[in-house]
């Protein structure tokens, strides 16, 4: 029997370790516009242009890039006192700190999760200027916000359970005919999620991702770094995915972590919102346009950090993966799935 879980109003901000703080300033300062609201020598506390808490991200400098939290804003204060119940009553390491554990943010409630990621709750925080209506500092490829998490996880089901009992809203799935659960994606916001599993060997994160307005922010992003000759941080994309429906863009920072740019999915906010599963062989499940997912996308994640500080050993998945089953020779997917002369293609390998 658990406790009540605590009221979850948003994905809100990710703390990650980075190897070299001043290359990772010029990524997300310089290149991606993120605004400094707070930086010493040891850390740089970045939001959102259209962000009015104290921060969306925390660059801190240290010896093994990883994520060492990632933080949901709760409904009030003594939701705190939920947090803190309900992972202790599932068994969980829990830490909670009065004075926070880092500038701008008030009491924390942290914890290693069943699924062992490092989730922190929190309601006290700094509000810093919401540069809204500031249209003179906002650049071609302005970020306006924190969008989701994605984590990789052994066993999405499993997964998905903790996170519905959480108080999530699973929105949309990818399954096989196999009976196999790939990924998965959740809501608290009224959009199609704040997180989402990625079946693979885990915790670890998948990626963070970031909205802006428009498609053009995208593709000026896109241009921007092709101008810089910084192409090569562009994993994946742009394109249009099928789950979501978004358009997206994946960058790899100077560590290797993965960030989305994402723009325009759609509301989820009703009760019965209805859920959309997609068929793993469903080539326009991941890109509406049937873009091959680069293997590296699969492959490639960050890792996350206990309560200590020190990387979480991951557990590899048991079931089928999704790159096996769809990219490779051994791999097929289908344009029409009724099409068995024309609608099927081997999966690409790049
Ligand atoms: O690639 S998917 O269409 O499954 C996808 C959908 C939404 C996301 O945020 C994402 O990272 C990936
Ligand atoms: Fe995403």
């Amino acid at each position: 029997m658990t406790a009540t879980p605590p009221d979850i109003v948003r994905s809100a901000y990710l703390e990650l370790v980075v190897s070299d703080l001043a290359a990772s300033r010029e990524f997300y300062v310089d290149v991606l516009g993120l605004v400094v609201t707070e930086e010493d020598g040891r850390e740089i506390h970045l939001r959102a242009l259209e962000e009015f808490i104290h921060h969306n991200l925390v660059l801190r400098e240290g010896p093994v890039p990883a994520v060492a939290a990632f933080g949901f804003r709760v409904r009030s204060p003594r939701e705190l006192d939920a947090a803190e119940a309900h992972y202790r009553a599932l068994g969980c390491g829990v830490r909670r700190e009065p004075a926070g554990f880092r500038t701008g943010v008030g009491e924390v409630v942290r914890v290693l999760d069943p699924l062992g990621f490092p989730y922190e709750f929190f309601y006290d925080v700094a509000h810093a200027p919401r540069l809204t209506w500031r249209s003179d500092l906002y650049g071609a490829g302005a970020i306006v916000r924190l969008d989701h998490f994605n984590q990789v996880c052994p066993d999405v089901v499993a997964g998905a359970a903790y996170l519905e009992e959480l108080g999530f809203k699973r929105t949309e799935d990818i399954r096989g005919d196999d009976g196999v659960t790939y990924a998965a994606w959740f809501a608290r916001k009224d959009t199609v999620h704040d997180t989402a599993l990625t079946g693979g060997s885990g915790p670890r994160m998948h990626h963070i991702a970031f909205a802006t307005h428009e498609k053009h922010n995208i593709l000026y992003i896109c241009d921007k770094l092709g101008a810089l000759r910084r192409s090569d941080a562009i994993e994946r994309g742009p394109g249009r995915h099928g789950v979501s429906n978004a358009f997206y863009l994946y960058l790899r920072d100077p560590d290797g972590h993965r960030i989305e740019i994402y723009t325009q999915d759609y509301y989820t906010g009703d009760p019965d919102n209805p859920v959309v599963t997609w068929d793993v062989h469903d080539n326009q499940r991941r890109d509406w346009w049937g873009h091959a997912v680069v293997p590296s996308w699969y492959t490639d994640a960050s890792t996350v950090l206990d309560l200590d500080g020190a990387p979480v050993p991951l557990r590899e998945r048991e079931q089928a993966s999704e790159m096996d089953v769809t990219i490779g020779a051994d791999g097929f997917s289908y344009t029409r799935k009724d099409d068995t002369a024309r609608g099927f293609k081997v999966g690409e390998q790049l």
